[in-house]
């Protein structure tokens, strides 16, 4: 069976028609929505557009919106029978058969659904002369029509070859409609389908759909919920993107529709996972050959290194306070201005030179970066596969050579496969045999191997914090969701002494099933990609955190090699004393190494801080206690002050 052909409405895109089109066809897009107003205001002819498209491989599976039809008076409606003629026009000279119509929203609107039934048959007869269909869509805020079951309804009574539904999941889910009355519609009356995600927002439904929608993946809708009644319904039709996004429209194109199209492969995969969960026997092989999915990837099994970009101007920096964290400087690169930093199984390395040695030329625009999250797993080349199934360059990585700077991908074999996750952060998926080869690259100092303080205060990684410009926050979420196979939490904005940072956390499971193998906290940052990382926030974001089991014993040997504590208000003690009732005694233990606490229905959290070192990079400590799933956000804003204070 034939698979499920994918489709974008041009609104989704930044640009003209002469930049859309290409970057639809390089996404590898089947077909496009022509969205009237980019038609209106475009040089090209229909035939011009047509064969563009044509050129490209392209069909012109939808033309939308026509708007209003119905009327309650008759000389109004005749008159948008008249404007639908010149659209039918329109539409046979583009070879573009099917019309989406929406419900009205004016005041004049059909109220009597047999009234309306019988004028949306009036147009559909008019459009099955030309040879054309009619594709009938509820707006959430239509003045009379705004769900698809009255849609159905509508249609249903019309009883028209050339009528049908347009399903939009937008209209469908920001109402918080029951979508399952869609398996209720034959799939051959379901004519075209609409796809879009969006953050969960309070606010008026237009302004929402208007401005905020995003792709599959990227917001808090289930679509895959959605997509498994559709199936189920049996259309068969396109499935198309229509995203309304202020962001998107002024993002880089090509960037933008190659996520569209990454974000139709990972919504097929989760649907097709609901479709095989939801049948008991599996659906057949054709109903499953339709639908996209993705090879799976050896597990995840912990963050082991992190690369952190210093430059010479931050490498100083950020030794002392690796140093006083207990991690200990373990060798040079024999080639590069790298070193290499150890503590227990963690190992970072300090990235000094003028430019980045493995990541883009020249330095990102704030100091130091995090530019590689190293995570080991048994098939590093899984992952290479699991990444080009959706779309996303990942390649295996040589070592940084001798030869210079200059050709640092090559060198031997590494046992590595890196994936960009963010402009300035990869995540390098480390085998068994990368940190062998790894090692050789460095010459270690002697008595490494002894060294007196080699006790192991991290147990590991337990988050990363990464500052996300504005303009990738959707990209790097859906990317995260799909490849990564990442779980969102809900978000959080955080108002600060400096403004309001939105965060949100993604988790993914370590393979025994324990809390995360990989857990990143992202912060969305304005500006914008091409300013390389977006405008400087003051106060820290970008972080590390460490997990230990006793950060009362890990604080005093911080502090025995020089760390000094974030100072901590009183009045914060005070106020955790209120809210949760803790002894004096934890409480004053805990401003004395500026140790900060939460607790949810599972358990506690500690946390501690360094000052940021740079423009907004810190380290984290912390311990949990129980089953406590969050990352202390409640604490951000006097995290936040103590930082300024103290630099
Ligand atoms: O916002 C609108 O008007 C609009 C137009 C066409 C659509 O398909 C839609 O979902 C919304
Ligand atoms: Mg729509």
């Amino acid at each position: 069976m034939d698979r499920v052909r994918t489709s974008i409405a041009t609104v989704c895109l930044s640009g003209t028609l002469e930049d859309k089109l290409p970057a639809i066809a390089a996404a590898g897009f089947d077909g496009l929505e022509v969205f009237e107003p980019d038609f209106v205001s475009s040089p090209w002819s229909a035939e011009e557009l047509a064969r563009r498209a044509a050129d490209l491989g392209l069909s012109l599976d939808l033309y939308q919106p026509f708007r209003d039809v119905d009327s309650v008076d008759p000389e109004e409606f005749a008159r948008n029978l008249v404007r639908a003629e010149r659209k039918f026009d329109v539409m046979e000279r583009l070879g573009c058969d099917t019309l989406l119509v929406c419900s009205s929203t004016l005041p004049q609107a059909v109220r009597a659904d047999d009234r309306l039934a019988e004028q949306l048959a009036v147009l559909a007869d008019a459009a099955h002369r030309r040879g054309l269909r009619i594709a009938y869509e509820a707006l959430a805020w239509g003045a009379h029509v705004n769900t698809y079951r009255h849609s159905w309804r509508v249609v249903e009574a019309a009883d028209h070859p050339a009528l049908g539904v347009c399903l939009d999941s937008f209209h469908i889910l920001s109402r918080g409609d029951d979508p399952s009355g869609i398996r209720d519609i034959p799939g051959e009356k379901i004519f075209f389908l609409q796809l879009a995600d969006a953050p969960a927002m309070s606010m008026d439904v237009l302004q929402w759909s208007r401005h905020y929608r995003n792709f599959p993946g990227q917001g808090s809708f289930d679509l895959a919920g959605f997509g498994a009644h559709v199936e189920a319904a049996g259309y068969r039709g396109p499935w198309s993107l229509e995203i309304f996004n202020d962001t998107f429209r002024g993002s880089d194109t090509g960037r933008t529709a190659a996520d569209a199209h990454r974000s139709l492969r990972y919504l097929e995969a989760e649907v097709s996972r609901r479709v095989r969960a939801e049948a008991a026997p599996p659906p057949r092989d054709d109903r499953r050959a339709r639908l996209f999915d993705a090879p799976s990837a050896s597990p995840l099994e912990g963050v082991v290194s992190l690369r952190l970009a210093a430059g010479p101007g931050k490498s100083d920096a950020l030794r002392t306070v690796l140093g006083r964290l207990g991690f200990r400087l373990a060798g040079v690169h024999r080639a590069h201005d790298l070193q290499l930093w150890r503590h227990g199984g963690l190992t970072v390395v300090v990235d000094a030179s003028a430019g980045t040695v493995w990541t883009a030329p020249g330095l990102p625009a704030h100091l130091p970066v995090l530019t590689q999250i190293g995570v080991r797993s048994s098939d590093p080349e899984s992952w290479e596969e699991r990444a080009r199934a959706f779309e996303v360059r990942a390649r295996e990585v040589g070592l940084p050579g001798a030869e210079g700077a200059s050709t640092p991908e090559r060198g031997s074999a590494s046992d590595v496969v890196r994936l960009d996750m963010t402009d300035a952060t990869s995540l390098d998926v480390r085998g068994p045999a990368s940190a062998a080869a790894w090692e050789a690259a460095f010459e270690l100092y002697p008595g490494e191997r002894g060294w007196e303080d080699d006790v192991s205060l991290f147990t590991g990684v337990d988050h990363v914090g990464l500052a996300i410009p504005a303009d990738n926050w959707d990209g790097v979420m859906l990317l995260l969701r799909s490849v990564l196979a990442m779980t969102p939490r809900e978000g959080l904005d955080v108002t600060d002494a400096v403004g309001m940072l939105r965060n949100r956390a993604l988790e993914r499971p370590a393979p025994d099933g324990g809390p995360g193998a990989l857990r990143l906290t992202l912060s969305m940052v304005p500006g914008s990609v091409s300013s390389h990382l977006g405008a400087a926030r003051r106060g820290g974001i970008g972080h590390v955190a460490f997990a230990c089991t006793d950060i009362f014993t890990t604080a005093a040997s911080m502090r025995a090699r020089g760390f000094e504590p974030l100072p901590i208000p009183a009045n914060y003690y005070d106020d955790l004393d209120a809210r949760f009732g803790l002894s004096r005694e934890l409480l004053d233990r805990m401003a004395d190494s500026g140790i900060l606490y939460d607790a949810d229905s599972d358990g506690e959290f500690f946390h501690l801080f360094t000052p940021t070192v740079g423009a907004d990079f810190f380290f984290e400590v912390v311990q949990r206690v129980g089953g406590y799933r969050g990352y202390g956000d409640a604490n951000a804003a006097v995290r936040l002050a103590a930082q300024l204070r103290a630099t």
